[in-house]
This record gives structure tokens, C-alpha cells and sequence, in this order.
């Protein structure tokens, strides 16, 4: 039985817009960039650091599955690995193809053979991922051997001390034929993209779709907020039976 429900009609027309689409995928040195994640009206995306907290209503929590149904990948950080051991796979109903989950793990900590990916990807409900080390990093030899059996890699770059790697990320995502991706969290990667303007002259996120649930997590909670501010254009905003959602853009 599908843990998922059937979407509200108006959903899937408000977040289109957003979307990645045939004319925006065309850029040769990233793919398109959806943000996306569910916070608390405090901004907090989890109630205690390394915690999983669910946030989203079983609506949203669809919506974030349809969304994944639209890009090719998901990206999240190795927190969030480590604290919510996820599937990442896309479990909307009559998905006809899976994104390809993508980590960023500087020091190759995850053990890739005892997660709940590794499984999923085992049963055929989802890819293996790609992995985003450092070139320093020494990869442990049984989740090398079990990423590469499963049809997944790991992509060594210059990750730690450069300031300007989200760019050397993506463009490594791009050269992959990845044309769009989805990034999920946590809150170091989201604020690390908001905060473009150290690294880049223009936004890396294409589209912002945020979830707000109705509750405070309190000042324990792993905040989302970039160190300076960051404004957000062609805003529409949707309310769902407990959620509200916001989709925009940042302001170039
Ligand atoms: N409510 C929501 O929608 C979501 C909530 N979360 C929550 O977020 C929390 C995890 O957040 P964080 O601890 O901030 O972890 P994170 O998932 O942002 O990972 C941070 C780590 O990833 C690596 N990393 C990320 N980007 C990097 C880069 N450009 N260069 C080098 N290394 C990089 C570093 O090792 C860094 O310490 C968990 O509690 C999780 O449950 C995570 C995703 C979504
Ligand atoms: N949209 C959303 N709402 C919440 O309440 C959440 N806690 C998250 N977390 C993100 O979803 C991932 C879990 O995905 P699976 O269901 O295991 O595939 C988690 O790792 C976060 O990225 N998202």
C-alpha cells in the first residue's frame, strides 16, 4: 500500500512554473537547481542536530515525491545521510524513472553497506548513488565494492579549503548528464547556497519550493539562514489542509 495520497488538483499547476523544463536544462557547466526543503515557522528544519523530524503533512510529503518524479537527481549532504539514513527514491505513484541520489561526503565517512539506500536500490525501488568525496579522501574498499556493484560511483574533486566547489559540484553533475537536480538539505548545504553571492556573481538555485509547517522546533532546532540577506522574487504561495507551501526565485 502506497504510504503516499492522491495530490490536490491545484498542486502539480502551481509548482509547473519551477520546474525544469526543455528550454531552462540547457546550460553546459550546471543543471538546474530546485531547492527544497520543509521548515518550521522558526526555520528550522530539524528539532535537534543529527535528529530526523518530520515536518511535512503526508500532502506535502506527496508533493516532495512528485517533485522528485521532475528532476533527474536529489542531492543532500552527509548530515543528512547520517542523521536520517534516507531512501531517496521517488515513491509517487507510476514513476516511470528514478532520480539518482547524489552525497556530498568530503571525508567518504559513509558506510554505504549498511544503509537503508543500499537496500532500496537491492529490492530495484531506486538508483545507487553518486558520491562526492574529496580527492584526499580514502574511500573504505566494501562500500566502494558495493556502490560499483549496484551501478553507482564515487566522484572524487577538490572539495575541502575551496570556497568555489559548489561550482566544480555541478558542473561534475552536468558532465554526468545530470540536467537538474533537486537539493534537499541539510541546513549547511541550503545555507551554503543562499549564500551564492561569496562564490558566484549570480544565484545557483533556479527555484525555491519551501514547505512551512505550523509549529515552532525552538532555538535547539538546526536552523536554516544564510549568513546574509537574500531576497526571493516571482513568489506564489499555496495552502494546503496543514501546510503552506512557497515557490520563487533568488533575486539575481
Ligand atoms: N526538513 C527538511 O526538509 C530536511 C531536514 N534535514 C535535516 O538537516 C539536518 C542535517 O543538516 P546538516 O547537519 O547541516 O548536514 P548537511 O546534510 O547539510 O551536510 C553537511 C555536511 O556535508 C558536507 N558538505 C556539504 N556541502 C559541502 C560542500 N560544498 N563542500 C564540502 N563539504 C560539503 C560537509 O561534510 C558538511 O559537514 C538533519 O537533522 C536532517 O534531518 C535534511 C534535509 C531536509
Ligand atoms: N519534505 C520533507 N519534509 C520533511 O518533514 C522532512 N523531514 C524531509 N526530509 C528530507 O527527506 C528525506 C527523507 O526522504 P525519504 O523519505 O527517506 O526518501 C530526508 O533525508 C531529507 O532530505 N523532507
Amino acid at each position: 500500500m502506497s504510504e503516499l495520497i492522491p495530490l490536490p488538483q491545484t498542486l502539480i499547476p502551481f509548482l509547473e512554473p519551477y520546474f525544469p523544463n526543455e528550454s531552462n536544462t540547457n546550460h553546459p557547466k550546471k543543471p538546474f537547481v530546485t531547492l527544497t526543503y520543509a521548515q518550521s515557522l522558526d526555520s528550522r528544519i530539524s528539532a535537534k542536530p543529527g535528529t530526523q523530524t518530520k515536518l511535512s503533512h503526508l500532502e506535502t510529503k506527496t508533493m516532495t515525491h512528485y517533485i522528485r518524479t521532475r528532476h533527474d537527481a536529489i542531492l543532500v549532504g552527509i548530515g543528512t545521510i547520517l542523521a536520517d539514513d534516507p531512501k531517496l527514491n521517488c515513491r509517487y505513484p507510476e514513476t516511470k524513472s528514478q532520480p539518482r541520489p547524489v552525497i556530498i561526503d568530503p571525508n567518504a565517512k559513509w558506510k554505504y553497506q549498511d544503509s537503508t539506500l543500499r537496500k532500496i536500490c537491492a529490492e530495484g525501488k531506486g538508483l545507487a548513488p553518486f558520491i562526492i568525496v574529496d580527492e584526499s579522501a580514502g574511500i573504505d574498499s566494501e562500500s566502494h565494492n558495493c556502490v560499483l556493484e549496484q551501478g553507482g560511483k564515487y566522484v572524487s574533486l577538490p572539495l575541502i579549503g575551496n570556497t568555489s566547489n559548489w561550482a566544480i559540484i555541478l558542473d561534475s553533475l552536468r558532465q554526468l548528464g545530470i540536467k537538474s537536480v533537486m537539493i534537499e538539505g541539510g541546513a549547511r548545504v541550503i545555507n551554503d547556497l543562499l549564500d551564492f553571492n561569496k562564490f558566484s556573481e549570480k544565484p545557483i538555485i533556479d527555484s525555491i519550493i519551501i514547505t512551512i509547517a505550523p509549529v515552532y522546533l525552538g532555538i535547539e532546532g538546526v536552523q536554516v539562514s544564510p549568513s546574509s540577506r537574500v531576497d526571493i522574487t516571482d513568489v506564489k504561495w499555496w495552502q494546503g489542509e496543514q501546510d503552506s507551501v512557497l515557490c520563487g526565485r533568488p533575486l539575481q
